[in-house]
């Protein structure tokens, strides 16, 4: 089954007809955007979910807050099953002549349709039109199908003053007075989004190490459509952790500076261990018996065999990386000390901010994007966000030399803009002189980062070593389908931990 998006509603004709002005433009902008899920595959429609204006008629331009569903024709056996449309949220600002400091949000000028002659934009990048988000998240605003709300401690101000996050990152931020950020989900699914549903639940235990949610909004499938559907989250706002550092830029500082990272990443794995803890004391957890592992090492099978699909590269190590859930299903789980509960799910360096204190925070529950939301919600053993971070810790390890040797041939002043030349097939930084340092950092920053995640949570990842194997395998096969549909020069990063891990299993 295809995984749900938000199905249409009734979208007065009228509405629908803003396809006939945006769909030319879309078609071109979209393919273009980070955050869309479906490069590489031909747009051969759209649909519109629901399409909602929010500002008042009369206004002199106009914000239309739009889901509008994209068609596509499946990838070839994708993971973990194919989706021939996503739904997408835009935010479009439409005004008779853009002024010059919009420019670069441009998305075109519409020559049909109901908007024909009219210059149509990316409304984040417009201070007036982020300022009717802030507004209406502060008055918990209902907006045909939207709903804002905010915390009910919360006293949000007005009139912070935003700016559009230049991160690269899968969906789109405002910063908002440098005191909040509000995150703007792209891909929308139907169903209780863990990106609002975990922080919420580890605010009311008391966890420190996550921004609690002081805003969001969403997409009621029950208001102003022709059927009920499930709600869809459109948006989170959280405290802005200002001055705050993130993890993956200080690994790669301290690379470049041939620093060890032993102390920050055993704070991390501190971070990690509270996290845990306070998801496993708030939500229910499920005991790992023979049914659950043989699951497990099902699904992860799965994944490795649609994987090979769409990577070729990987066919070759496919045999010896199975063994990896082969065992998995095989182990005893009596000798397991893990049970299953919710977990972050795509934990990486990239998700985890120091702060101006030192201490550590953790953001973006909103697990694998690829994954079905019930898949993503589902309890896991919490050594899946433990591999996530040690796969980083090595990604860290195999950019920073990369990225050197890059600078090196560009010359002074030369661009770094293309991250390696690295096929699929090459390993550059295991070519190094000084490849053993940097397999020694990452493999110093791992076992500080399990140490530091033992103290806390009481278990140790390395004493289950199986059980972290196969979850480091699924974890680099799933970074090799990413990288290859989002940063094909990447791909050789994940595919030497494959090779690794693949030589680690010896004969098949
Ligand atoms: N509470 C916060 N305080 C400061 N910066 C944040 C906060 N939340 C997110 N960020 C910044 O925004 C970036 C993207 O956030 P994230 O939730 O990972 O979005 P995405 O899912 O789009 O990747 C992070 O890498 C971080 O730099
Ligand atoms: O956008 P998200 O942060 O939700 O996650 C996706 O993109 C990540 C890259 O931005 C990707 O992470 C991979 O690259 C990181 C370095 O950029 C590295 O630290 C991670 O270990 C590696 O997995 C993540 O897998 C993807 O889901």
């Amino acid at each position: 089954m295809p995984e749900a998006v938000a199905r249409p509603g009734t979208v007065p004709l009228a509405r629908r007809r803003l396809l006939d002005s945006l769909g030319p433009l879309l078609r071109e902008w979209l393919p273009r955007q980070r955050w869309f899920a479906g490069k590489g595959r031909p747009i051969t429609g759209f649909e519109l979910v629901s399409a909602t204006d929010l500002l008042p008629p009369g206004s002199p331009q106009g914000l239309i807050h739009l889901l509008v569903r994209v068609k596509q024709p499946p990838a070839s056996a994708e993971p973990p099953a194919p989706r021939s449309s996503d739904c997408y949220q835009l935010l479009i600002g439409v005004h008779q002549a853009l002024p010059r400091h919009l420019a670069p949000a441009l998305i075109g000028h519409a020559r049909t349709g109901p908007l024909s002659g009219q210059t149509l934009y990316e409304a984040l990048h417009d201070p007036r039109l982020a300022d009717v988000l802030l507004e209406a998240l502060r008055s918990r605003a209902r907006i045909g199908s939207l709903c804002f709300e905010h915390d009910s401690e919360t006293e949000l101000p007005a009139k912070l003053p935003p700016r559009v996050l230049g991160a690269e990152q899968s969906n789109s931020s405002l910063i908002y007075g440098e005191s909040y950020i509000l995150k703007l989900l792209r891909r929308v699914v139907e169903g209780v989004n863990p990106d609002l549903e975990l922080p919420l639940v580890l605010a009311r235990d008391g966890c420190r190490q996550v921004p609690a949610p002081a805003a969001w909004f969403l997409a009621d499938g029950s208001a102003g459509r022709g059927h009920a559907t499930e709600t869809s989250v459109l948006g989170v706002m959280t405290p802005f952790l200002s001055g705050a550092e993130g993890a993956w830029e200080l690994a790669l500082d301290a690379l470049a500076a041939r620093r060890p990272f032993t102390e920050e990443a055993h704070g991390l794995g501190r971070a990690t261990g509270a996290v845990h803890a306070s998801l496993g004391r708030a939500l229910p957890t499920v005991t790992l018996g023979r049914a659950q592992l043989a699951v497990l090492a099902r699904a992860m099978t799965d994944r490795l065999d649609g994987a090979a699909e769409v990577v070729p590269a990987l066919r070759e190590f496919a045999p010896r990386l199975r063994t990896a859930f082969t065992e998995l299903g095989a182990l005893d789980p009596a000798e397991l000390a893990w049970s299953a509960q919710r977990v972050h799910g795509d934990l990486h360096l990239g998700q985890c901010l120091r702060q101006r204190s030192g201490e550590w925070s953790v953001i973006d529950f909103e697990g694998e994007p690829a994954r079905p939301l019930a898949e993503r919600r589902l309890p896991q053993p919490p050594v899946r966000d433990v591999a996530g971070m040690l796969r980083s810790f090595d990604y860290a390890a195999r950019t920073l030399p990369r990225t050197a040797a890059q600078e090196h041939a560009a010359g002074p002043g030369g661009s770094v803009s293309d991250m390696g030349s690295g096929s699929a097939g090459e390993d550059p930084a295991a070519a190094g002189p000084d490849s053993s340092w940097y397999a020694e950092w990452a493999e110093d920053c791992r076992a500080a980062y399990c140490a530091g995640y033992a103290e806390v949570a009481g278990r140790d990842p390395r004493a289950d070593p199986v059980l972290l194997r196969a979850y480091e395998t699924d974890k680099a096969v799933y970074e090799v389908v990413y990288e290859s549909r989002n940063r094909p020069d990447w791909v050789s990063v994940p595919m030497a931990a494959v090779r690794r891990l693949a030589a680690a299993a010896g004969p098949r």
